[in-house]
C-alpha cells in the first residue's frame, strides 16, 4: 500500500509559490529522502504534509486517505514530524514526561505512565531523565525525546526534517542508528529531508532531488551509491557532497 502520495503539490507562502507540481508515491515501510540545495522547498513539502504550511493546491494522501488543509487529529495519529533542532522544538518549561504525555492527553489515551516509559525505553532514554527539562539534557538526548514524542501515538509515518544536522558528529551516528532500528522494529515509513548524501545512503531506499521547488529526479539508493544519478544538477550535488567528505 502507498503510505504517502503527493500529486501536483503547489505550496505557497502568501503570494510566493514555493513548490511546483511535486508528485511522489512512497510505499509503506519505505525510507525516502528529499535532497537539494538550500531553499529548494524540501522542508516546505514536509510542513505541508504535516499541516504546518496550509496554503497548497494538489493532493496529499496518507494511507489512501486525502488530507485537508491545516491541523487534522486523525492524521496526526498516523503521521508525525521530527524537527531539525530539538532544543527549539521542545518546550523549555516542560519535563520529558509532560512533553511525551501531551499527545496522549489530547487524544484521550489512557495508561499514560506505562506508555511514556515504554517509548523512552524504545529510544534508549533512561527512566532517570523522565522528569528533567530540555536544558538538563544533552543534544542527543533531546533529539531522542523529540523522536519519542513523535512515536507516542504509534504513527505509521515519520517526517524527518534534517534530524541529525544540529548534532555533534559522534551523536549523529547514534541517532541515525536509532532511526534505522525504530524503522525496522515498528515498520515505519520515513520521508526525510537532508543535505547529507551519506545519510541518505545509510538510511534511505530512494531519493528525490529538488531544485527551485521542483523535483528534478527520483532515483534508487543503488544509483546514488554507484554515482549514477542522471540529471546534471543531481551529479553536481554528488560532487559537492564527495568534495566535503574528503
Ligand atoms: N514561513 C515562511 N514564510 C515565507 N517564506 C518561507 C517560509 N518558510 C520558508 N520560506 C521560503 O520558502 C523557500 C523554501 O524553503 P524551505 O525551508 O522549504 O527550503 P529547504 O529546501 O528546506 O532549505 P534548507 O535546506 O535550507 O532548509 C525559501 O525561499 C524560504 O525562504
Amino acid at each position: 500500500m502507498t503510505a504517502l502520495s503527493l500529486k501536483d503539490l503547489d505550496i505557497f507562502y502568501g503570494d510566493t509559490q514555493i513548490t511546483y507540481n511535486v508528485s511522489l508515491d512512497i510505499a509503506e515501510g519505505e525510507s525516502f529522502a528529499l535532497v537539494g540545495e538550500s531553499g529548494s522547498g524540501k522542508s516546505t513539502v514536509l510542513k505541508a504534509i504535516a499541516g504546518l504550511a496550509p496554503q497548497w493546491t494538489g493532493k496529499i494522501s496518507v494511507l489512501g486517505k486525502a488530507r485537508g488543509h491545516g491541523v487534522d487529529r486523525g492524521f496526526s495519529r498516523v503521521c508525525q514530524m521530527v524537527f531539525q533542532d530539538p532544543y527549539g522544538s521542545l518546550h523549555p518549561r516542560k519535563t520529558v514526561d509532560a512533553t511525551l504525555g501531551e499527545a496522549l492527553t489530547i487524544h484521550g489515551i489512557g495508561d499514560r505512565s506505562a506508555r511514556v516509559e515504554e517509548v523512552m525505553a524504545s529510544v534508549g532514554l533512561d527512566r532517570k531523565f523522565r522528569f528533567r527539562f530540555p536544558h538538563q539534557l544533552s543534544g542527543g538526548q533531546r533529539q531522542r525525546v523529540a523522536i519519542a514524542r513523535a512515536l507516542m501515538l504509534k504513527p505509521k509515518i515519520l517526517l524527518l526534517d534534517e534530524p541529525t544536522s544540529a548534532l555533534d558528529v559522534s551523536v549523529q551516528a547514534e541517532i541515525l542508528n536509532l532511526l534505522k532500528r525504530l524503522r525496522r522494529e515498528q515498520n515505519l515509513t520515513f520521508l526525510m529531508v537532508t543535505h547529507n548524501l551519506p545519510v541518505v545512503s545509510f538510511l534511505c531506499d530512494r531519493l528525490a532531488v529538488m531544485r527551485q521547488g521542483r523535483i528534478v529526479e527520483v532515483a534508487g539508493i543503488d544509483e546514488l551509491k554507484r554515482s549514477e544519478l542522471k540529471e546534471p544538477y543531481s551529479r553536481e550535488l554528488m560532487q559537492i557532497s564527495a568534495a566535503h567528505a574528503t
